[in-house]
């Protein structure tokens, strides 16, 4: 699975689970489970009850979910619903809101039989959430699975009808306290225009395409993956919706299944005068989804490391990366100590950095140079010798106080895209730097990451950060 690099960097399916354990653990997975001639424990995925087993059992032990999911209705794959799941948390924990500590809120439209999204968020994070249903039968079973899981005080589930997708009657008789505000809506849309549309695009995926045939099988009812018009007209309902709810929701978000839809739904934007526009990539496995979102009342500032803008035309680069060296790599006992040794190296070169993602095994950093510090290092400790100053008075430690409170309100800096856009300094380079701590046969790899977003400097910048680290780690 190439694609699993790009996943989001907290997605624990990066590493794909262990089929074995699960086979050992669950009896209705086993059930499923076949042994290969070299002892591997597989699945068939081109069989939907085997991938319902696998996703049934991914929640039990993962999340610790019992979800029932009939027969002939969608099953949700796991790493792409939590792919949206942490682009949602990036986006919220950017918000400039002053409202740190307040619950999050958000709605799920169209939220299945499965009612998969506001399960995994309030589990996950605790999230208020509210998800729509127009399908009477999916209605029905997306509440029962709320109650098997105790989940009611964080979760409804509203019933709609009629041509509006986002309705204002949704917003109430919700919570108590009611919400001031909504933080985002997210979406899943029928992705196609009729069944014929499903037929042709499975057809083209297997026969003349560039892209490989889906690996699993094809689940969902027509009334679950077919809407006339398909995503695109369905994004488009959305988004004029959105104008009504402006002052109640912040973010409006969708996801996208076929590429073609993204610059149709951009340029709508564009063409609604919708100004604050984020999008981001889902990638897992053989697929790659799209997500797109949008604000009319909230900068989106597009910091955080998963929201780059998709670039239709252009593949995206890949992120650089530096795999810590057996020797290198033991010189840290523990993650923590090999992020501190990062962090004096970034306050060595003035680098201001600001942390938006954090974990047991992974942190994020958005990390701004406003000039060039890294170069003719060698030459520069000389010089600063000569004059009877070190590197580390020279940098003087520049109070880069990075907070890292995902859901609070960061006290740092402004964000550097946001002082750039004031006029008075333009960075020369703003990159996402990743940290990230991967198990691997003799032991834990130290992984360093680097993805350029923008600047003055080009990507070579990037490059030349990264060698700077390569030769001081
Ligand atoms: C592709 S499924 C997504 C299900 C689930 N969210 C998931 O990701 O697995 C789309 C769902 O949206 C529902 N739906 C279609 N139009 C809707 C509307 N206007 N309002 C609410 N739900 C709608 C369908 O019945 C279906 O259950």
């Amino acid at each position: 699975m190439a694609l699993n690099r790009k996943m989001h960097p907290r997605n624990k399916y990066k590493t794909p689970p262990s089929f074995k354990e699960l086979a050992l653990k669950n009896e209705e997975f086993r059930q499923f489970a076949k042994i290969d001639i070299s002892g591997k424990v597989l699945i068939d995925f081109k069989n939907a009850d085997a991938l319902r087993a696998l996703t049934r059992v991914l929640l039990k032990e993962d999340w610790g979910l019992d979800v029932v999911l009939p027969s002939e209705y969608l099953v949700p794959t796991l790493p792409l619903r939590l792919n949206y799941i942490l682009w949602l948390e990036d986006l919220v924990a950017a918000l400039e809101v002053d409202d740190s500590g307040s619950p999050v809120y958000g709605i799920d439209i169209g939220t299945g039989a499965s009612c998969v999204y506001p399960l995994l968020a309030a589990k996950k994070n605790g999230w208020h959430m509210i998800g729509t249903e127009k399908n009477e039968v999916c209605f029905d079973h997306a509440t029962q699975n709320v109650l098997r899981n105790n989940l009611e005080s964080l979760v409804k589930v509203k019933k709609v009808d009629g041509e509006a997708i986002i309705q204002d009657s949704i917003l109430e008789n919700t919570f108590d306290p009611k919400p001031p505000c909504f933080h985002f809506t997210m979406c899943n849309p029928p992705f196609y225009a009729s069944e014929e549309d499903v037929e042709k695009t499975n057809k083209s995926r297997s026969m003349s395409s560039p892209r490989p045939p889906p690996n699993n099988a094809r689940t969902g009812s027509a009334n679950e993956i077919v809407v006339e018009g398909g995503e695109v007209a369905f994004v488009f309902k959305m988004i004029d919706d959105s104008f009504k709810l402006k002052d109640n929701i912040r973010i409006f978000t969708t996801m996208v299944g076929h590429k073609s839809s993204v610059p149709k739904i951009l340029q709508y934007l564009k063409s609604k005068n919708i100004k604050e526009v984020a999008s981001s990539e889902f990638c897992q496995g053989k697929v790659t989804r799209w997500g797109l979102a949008w604000s009319h009342s909230v900068h989106l500032t597009c910091e955080s490391l998963s929201t780059e803008p998709v670039n239709v035309k252009q593949k995206p680069k890949p992120p650089l990366l530096y795999k810590l060296p057996k020797p290198k790599n033991d010189l840290f006992n523990t993650f923590d100590s090999f992020v501190s040794k990062v962090k004096v190296l970034m306050d060595k070169l003035n680098l201001q950095y600001k942390c938006v993602i954090k974990d047991v095994k992974s942190v994020g950093f958005q990390v701004s140079a406003l000039s060039n510090t890294w170069s003719n290092q060698r030459r520069k400790r000389r010089d600063q010798l000569r004059q009877g100053t070190t590197t580390d008075e020279a940098a003087g430690n520049q109070g880069c106080s990075e907070t890292c409170n995902i859901k609070g309100k960061e006290e740092t800096d402004e964000p550097p895209s946001k002082r750039a856009k004031k006029g008075d300094v333009v960075p020369l380079a703003v990159v996402g730097l990743i940290l990230r701590e991967e198990d691997a046969e003799d032991g834990s790899t130290k992984i360093l990451e680097i993805n350029w977003l923008q600047g003055s400097g080009g990507r070579e910048s990037s490059h030349q950060i990264l060698q700077y680290m390569k030769n001081n780690i």
